[in-house]
């Protein structure tokens, strides 16, 4: 889960079409335009500061937001002005300001009553009745509410608690003496394919498979001088390991935003970055690439909106998605970045339907059409199956009990078997009861706790049931494109020509037999994950 060696060339997006599978890739999509670094956005981000023109553009942002439009980004504004539909689209059809959690409207015992004559005395006594009764619901309202934020809080403070505490162990230790290397490293290649494969947009595969023709032939037209950077918001960016993989993207990075509630990972990330800046832990990078402008904030980003952090806003920021959006709101709206990522953190936002929205709303709002949502996390699959095994493992050992020995003896308490597995580098703990037949119903909340040497100590996870979550995401526009458990990504790209080359640069593939370079225990830790790539539509 750090930074990955090594140089990759640029690796071709393959041909799209949108199907999900365990043996099939896709590929690439939108549109393009110019960009160029902006330099404005060294500034510091919590407070505006610097020319005039700039106050008075945030003044104007501002003033927008309040009347519930987000003005485009410097950003955003240059993709726009290429494409007539684009253009005219945030002076189009103004936007309702709605969001998915909205409540309900008030029950229709709030609305006014009509008297009826000699009804008084009665209604006097109804309303305290309907009053004291209301006044209760409330207060049960209020104490759930209360009880809920604080057991969320428990547990993201624990998460966040966690990765803070977790070391910065720096690359030679991570290379050299860390026992999962082997696993770090075959993450770090994982993370890397799917930069590589789904990163650029469809302009910019399109621009490099002309590359490869002819250009003496005349009827090819001119050879592509597109030189379009990508815009890139990372949730849960941990201490800044992928910020290497990203300077390796084959379409260039523009700008890089970094999240994560964990505020200690976010201080390492902007070193990390800062000293790739300054040139200082460069070994085998590209020394000529300019290092993209990258920006860090702590930020929970599943149980709070994005829509207030500056950067975004600069950006583009459409608080109009998710379910019931209108169709003009669907078809003109739209965030401003060309890609998100979220590796191994999307897990965290399932322990409720509300947090998995939040996450899916900033997700869908901070993505342009055409945008890509990349990224990792646990394998419901495996897990089910897991699951499954045990109950038909403890189902088999009490049908073969005794008929004496059936329940506990008086005073005796039975201990409740709890569903676990791992091996000596991971673990996955259920601390209380799991579905029989493996299957997470109602989709929420369903936690475990997970446990990597030398990586993550026993901290509440949640299932991701995938079809759930993939069921959800058609609520946010977003379509999947790519689902791949780490091990067949493997056997599908360890040839590839680029990618086969960076799994030896990256120590994943043994140079001498070519064979994955992982222990057992490794390969069954990594087998717990799986990929996956989402198109905004
Ligand atoms: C296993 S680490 C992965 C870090 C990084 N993405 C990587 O691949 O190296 C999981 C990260 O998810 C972050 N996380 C947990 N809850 C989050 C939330 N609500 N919003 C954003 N990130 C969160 C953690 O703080 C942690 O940095």
């Amino acid at each position: 889960m750090d930074s990955s060696p090594g140089s990759g060339a640029p690796k071709m997006p393959t041909p799209s079409g949108a199907h999900e599978s365990n043996k099939n890739g896709a590929s690439a999509s939108p549109g393009a335009s110019e960009r160029r670094p902006n330099e404005d956005l060294e500034s510091d981000q919590q407070a505006p500061s610097g020319p005039v023109s700039k106050r008075r553009r945030m003044q104007e942002s501002q003033q927008n937001r309040k009347r519930g439009r987000t003005p485009p980004s410097v950003f955003s504004r240059r993709d726009r002005s290429r494409s007539p539909l684009n253009a005219s689209s945030r002076d189009g059809p103004s936007r309702r300001s709605r969001s998915p959690l909205q409540p309900r409207s008030p029950p229709a015992d709030d609305a006014p009553k009509r008297k009826r004559p000699g009804g008084g005395a009665r209604m006097g006594i109804v309303d305290r009745e309907t009053m004291r009764r209301r006044q209760e619901d409330r207060d049960r309202q209020e104490m759930e509410d209360a009880q809920r934020m604080s057991r969320d809080r428990g547990v993201s403070d624990v998460v966040r608690q966690h990765y803070n505490a977790v070391p910065e162990r720096g690359r030679e230790w991570r290379k050299t003496e860390s026992k999962i290397k082997g696993l770090r490293s075959f993450n770090n290649w994982v993370k890397s394919t799917l930069i590589q494969k789904f990163s650029p947009d469809e302009e910019f595969g399109a621009a490099r498979d002309n590359d490869t023709k002819d250009w003496a032939d005349d009827s090819m037209g001119p050879p592509p001088t597109e030189d379009k950077r990508l815009l890139v918001l990372d949730l849960g960016c941990g201490k800044g390991g992928d910020l290497g993989k990203w300077q390796l993207a084959p379409q260039k990075v523009e700008l890089y935003v970094g999240l994560d509630p964990a505020n200690i990972s976010i201080e390492q990330a902007r070193d990390r970055y800062a000293s790739m800046r300054s040139g200082r832990g460069q070994r085998g990078r590209r020394p000529s690439a300019p290092l993209f402008h990258g920006e860090f904030q702590t930020k929970d980003c599943f149980g709070e909106s994005l829509g207030d952090v500056r950067i975004i806003q600069q950006v583009g920021f459409d608080a109009n998605v998710g379910p019931g959006g209108s169709m003009m709101a669907s078809r003109w709206g739209g965030g401003g970045f060309d890609v998100i990522t979220s590796m191994f953190a999307i897990h965290y936002a399932f322990e409720s339907e509300e947090k998995t929205r939040q996450m899916l709303s900033n997700v869908a709002g901070c993505l342009k059409k055409g945008g890509r949502f990349i990224g990792v996390c646990p394998n419901s699959d495996v897990i089910t199956s897991r699951v499954s095994e045990f109950h038909e493992q403890r189902r088999g050992r009490e049908a073969a009990k005794p008929a004496q020995s059936e329940g506990p003896e008086d005073g005796e308490v039975e201990e409740e078997e709890k569903c676990e597995w791992g091996n000596d580098i991971y673990r996955v703990r259920f601390p209380g009861v799991t579905p029989e037949n493996g299957v997470f119903r109602p989709p929420f909340g369903w936690r475990y706790t997970y446990f990597m040497r030398e990586a993550v100590e026993e901290v509440p996870e949640y299932v991701v049931p995938w079809e759930a979550f993939r069921a959800l995401t058609e609520d946010y526009n977003l379509e999947l494109q790519y689902r791949k458990p780490f091990l067949d990504i493997w056997e599908d790209e360890k040839n590839d020509r680029e990618l086969g080359p960076l799994s030896e640069r990256m120590g994943v593939r043994d140079r001498a037999t070519g064979a994955l370079a992982m222990t057992e225990e490794e390969k069954e830790a990594a087998s717990f994950y799986h990929a996956f790539c989402f198109y905004k539509v």
